[in-house]
């Protein structure tokens, strides 16, 4: 083997020999998750901070949270960028316009602060309360009637309610099925053949010719989600211009908002947004609904201590959830050893930076293992057990990171997502309801399964499967 040789090698992290124009790439067994007990193992011989060669530019991984937040915290600014858009990527971002992949810069800063002030804001998401007492109660509707059936597969359920939800703040409307399912499935075609597209990253001038059916389908998925998306946002213009009042919505903010070249949003870059906003904030708390309602029917004596703590407050209106320490705890523990997605996104520096004594050149891909420190046993005694109690009585985490790095499920530092108290807000809304109104209880004979697989984010692989035994009838 010739092994590859680059002018910065001497100065980037360590990092195993690659091959000429592969790289490192056998080292993926298909993309996601199988890289992470490579990168572990790696951690171990080249310690926390190490590079691979899985593209023209060099990938950075830093293993561990004194590291991380050496990087996103303390060099905050200088780790804030993001890389150039991979094809696929570039296609869906309407390149790199919308909030997740844009530079550092005045368009990202723009974007971000819009969705912060104009939906994030705590009077705006207050505003959206009827939406989610709606979503969360057609969800128990659904689950009383599959549940008269026998045990309960309730993934979909739950999938779709918060998609709904995140659908009525997106465009300010309550829609009925057809027009969520429609929209939900447009999405979710692109979550599941994402990875799929990272070829068109690994092969930027060729793969398009090579696997000219796959990128066809990048576009398919483009005007299918145009299709299901447009409609909306011309829907929500269309009120505005009569001036109908309703509740001001994610897209109406779009549509109000001047770029910092004195220009308004295409009609193709709100769709781009729309769809972040939709997938950024449904999949990822969708995901993370299961691992949580998994776990409380692994560890029934967790799910009865939560239910004592929800009956002594009389309920979960929004208000309430403040009082319920053990419910917070409950998420927050499910976000430790299930965060949704066991990487963040990728970063890259500003310019030219060093870390740790290493050289990271501007342009290469920087991420983090973000499992790998949520179980890290010098931070967690006993990092792999369910145990909520870890985070009452003075534990509680800072997951902002600002002091020193824990947890980091929704990533640290000037690109941490925006949309972590609407997160953490309804997932403890919806566990509070969903425990309220069920016993969730094991399938005599069968085990909850917490093996994981990668699709956008990392799933239960076998879907959580229960017996839903409705409150009043367990306390008869
Ligand atoms: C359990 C739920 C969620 C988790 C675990 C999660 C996690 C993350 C992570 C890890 C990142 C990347 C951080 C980085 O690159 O360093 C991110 C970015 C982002 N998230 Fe979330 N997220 C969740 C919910 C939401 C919600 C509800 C919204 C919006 C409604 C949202 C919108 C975004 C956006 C726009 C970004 C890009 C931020 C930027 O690049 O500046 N997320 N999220």
């Amino acid at each position: 083997f010739v092994f590859f040789k680059s002018k910065t090698k001497k100065t980037l992290p360590p990092g195993p020999p690659s091959l000429p124009i592969i790289g490192n790439l056998l080292l993926l067994r298909g993309l996601g998750i199988d890289l992470e007990p490579t990168l572990s193992k790696l951690h171990k011989k080249y310690g926390p901070v190490l590079t691979l060669r899985l593209g023209r530019r060099p990938s950075i991984f830093v293993t561990t949270r004194a590291v991380a937040h050496r990087a996103l915290v303390q060099q905050g600014a200088a780790f804030a960028d993001r890389p150039p858009a991979a094809p696929a990527s570039a296609v869906f971002s309407s390149r790199q316009h919308n909030i997740s992949s844009a530079p550092y810069g005045p368009i990202w800063r723009v974007l971000r602060r819009n969705l912060i002030s104009e939906t994030l804001a705590p009077a705006r998401v207050k505003a959206f309360t009827p939406a989610r007492q709606w979503a969360v109660q057609t969800l128990i509707d659904a689950l009383h009637e599959r549940a008269l059936e026998g045990p309960v597969c309730v993934i979909e359920a739950m999938r779709f309610a918060v998609f709904s939800l995140l659908l009525s703040m997106c465009f300010g409307e309550r829609f009925g099925d057809e027009v969520v399912k429609k929209a939900e499935t447009a999405q979710r075609r692109l979550l599941l053949n994402f990875s799929k597209f990272t070829i068109f990253a690994l092969f930027p001038r060729i793969g398009k010719f090579i696997f000219r059916k796959r990128w066809q389908e990048v576009h398919d998925i483009k005007h299918q989600q145009e299709a299901a998306l447009l409609p909306l946002i011309h829907a929500a213009a269309e009120r505005r211009r009569k001036g109908q009042t309703g509740f001001f919505s994610y897209a109406d903010s779009l549509a109000l908002l001047e770029l910092p070249d004195c220009r308004k949003l295409s009609d193709e870059e709100m769709v781009s947004l729309c769809s972040e906003f939709l997938n950024g904030g449904s999949d990822t708390t969708s995901t993370t609904l299961q691992w949580v309602m998994a776990n409380l029917v692994k560890h029934p004596h967790v799910q009865a201590k939560l239910y004592k703590e929800i009956e002594q407050e009389g309920g979960v209106d929004e208000e309430k959830l403040q009082k319920m320490p053990y419910l917070k705890a409950v998420v927050t523990e499910a976000l430790r050893l299930h965060p949704p997605g066991h990487f963040v996104l990728p970063h890259t520096v500003t310019e030219d930076s060093t870390l740790d004594g290493f050289v990271i050149p501007k342009g290469a891909s920087v991420n983090f293992m973000v499992r790998e420190m949520g179980v890290d046993p010098e931070a967690w005694e006993e990092p792999l057990e369910f145990r909520p109690e870890r985070f009452l009585g003075g534990g509680e985490v800072d997951l902002t990171g600002s002091k020193e790095i824990r947890m980091m499920p929704f990533g640290v530092g000037r690109r941490i997502c925006p949309g972590m108290g609407l997160a953490m807000m309804h997932l403890q809304y919806f566990v509070g309801h969903l425990v309220k109104e069920f016993e969730w209880k094991r399938v005599e004979g069968e085990e909850v399964d917490l093996s994981e697989k990668v699709e956008f984010t990392v799933v239960m692989k076998n879907p959580l499967r229960v017996l839903l035994i409705p409150r009043a009838c367990s306390e008869n």
